[in-house]
């Protein structure tokens, strides 16, 4: 029996019990079975475009049910959770809406990597280097090779100008590199504006193929582990300027004629747009939607005040974060590091080209 889960994607599982949602209710099972199993399965993936009756593949479907979804691990041992003892006593670790916000101190991430082997998912990182910012990737890629998701399988796709200076930077034997060459720009403004675009493009023709995807600048070197603690389905990082100030000093996008317009009595949190993650379709969603409005700002003669971080804020004011990374995870040591700033993992704003 080969597995459903060998079949579907996310999507796919939708539209199948779409699919027998639609079909239960507009015929009889007995008047399906005698279809072929192709016109059911135009809602669902091709490869379910087999020669089969809708009975054989419902029966398929209700076995596969029952199936462990992931192969089996010996388990591990760890120290219980108590859940009368908070995880911290100084900062929020979970949003109103219910989003848990990781600091050092709030996972274990035994647990977190022997569930994420389970399920055998590879991790893609995007990462831009244009122009004189190709001097950059050596320090980012020897550091994330250092410190980043060690252990699992990860493919970097470097967006470049100049693919033959970029081939020239050993990475771990481990480890994939794919190298896609980018015309080049004169402004920072349209290597921003350009990122997202480029982003929802080669995930929809499937260059970027992976399970989880992680967005990040060239500019940041890791300095601290970082593992799959930072993976959910849409993830953001706080600012490190901003996770202390009040939403109406919030360098959001102010001009109501913008996309990106919040009006100052909105936000929930300042995010960061050089460090965020989610699973592939929520990033393709976000990336084409900032793209969208990127587009529509440009025709109308506007650009946000902080480009393509403004879009993305107003991306995820209105569809909020399933994750939120502290400010650990990209500091910046220009700012007075306090108590809750146990672990610096990621460091930006460091250009030494
Ligand atoms: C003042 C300003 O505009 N700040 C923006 C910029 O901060 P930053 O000042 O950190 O921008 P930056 O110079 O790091 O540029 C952002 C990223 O674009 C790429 N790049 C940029 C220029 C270039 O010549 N070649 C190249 O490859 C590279 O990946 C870089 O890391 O970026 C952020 C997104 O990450 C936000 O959009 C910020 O609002
Ligand atoms: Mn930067």
């Amino acid at each position: 029996m080969i597995r459903l889960r060998n079949l579907l994607g996310c999507g796919g599982r939708v539209a199948i019990s779409l699919g027998l949602h639609i079909v239960l209710s507009e015929a009889t099972v007995e008047q399906w079975n005698s279809y072929s199993a192709v016109n059911v399965m135009k809602l669902g993936d091709k490869m379910l475009l087999r020669n089969g009756t809708f009975k054989e593949i419902k029966e398929h479907y209700d076995t596969t049910l029952d199936e462990p979804p992931f192969k089996s691990l010996p388990s591990i041992q760890y120290i219980k959770p108590d859940i009368l003892k908070p995880s911290s006593t100084e900062v929020m670790t979970v949003t109103p809406w219910l989003a848990p916000v990781v600091w050092t101190g709030t996972f274990d991430r035994d647990i977190l990597n022997w569930e994420f082997e389970r399920k055998n998912h590879t991790i893609g990182v995007t990462v831009f280097a244009l122009g004189g910012y190709w001097k950059l990737l050596k320090s980012f890629l020897e550091s994330a090779d250092k410190f980043f998701m060690i252990g699992h399988r990860v493919i970097y796709y470097v967006y470049t100008d100049q693919p033959q200076k970029v081939k020239c930077i050993s990475i771990h034997k481990d480890r994939k590199c794919k190298i896609y060459k980018t015309s080049s720009y004169d402004s920072k403004a349209r290597i921003f504006m350009q990122r997202m675009e480029i982003l929802h493009l080669d995930i929809k023709r499937k260059l970027i193929d992976v399970h989880y995807l992680v967005c990040a600048d060239v500019d940041l070197v890791f300095h601290n582990d970082v593992g799959v603690e930072v993976l959910g389905d849409l993830v953001a990082t706080l600012h490190p300027w901003f996770y202390r100030a009040n939403r109406d000093s919030f360098t959001y996008e102010r001009n109501p004629l913008s996309q990106a317009y919040i009006p100052i009595d909105e936000g929930d949190f300042y995010y960061q747009a050089n460090f965020f993650a989610g699973t592939v379709q929520e990033i393709y969603r976000l990336t084409k939607c900032c793209d969208k409005a990127i587009k529509t700002d440009d025709s109308n003669g506007i650009v946000a005040v902080f480009h393509d971080e403004s879009h993305f804020n107003k991306y995820l004011l209105y569809h909020k974060p399933t994750k939120i990374l502290s400010p650990e995870y990209i500091w910046n040591w220009g700012v007075h590091r306090t108590s809750e700033i146990k672990t610096v993992r990621i460091i930006h704003g460091q250009k030494d080209m």
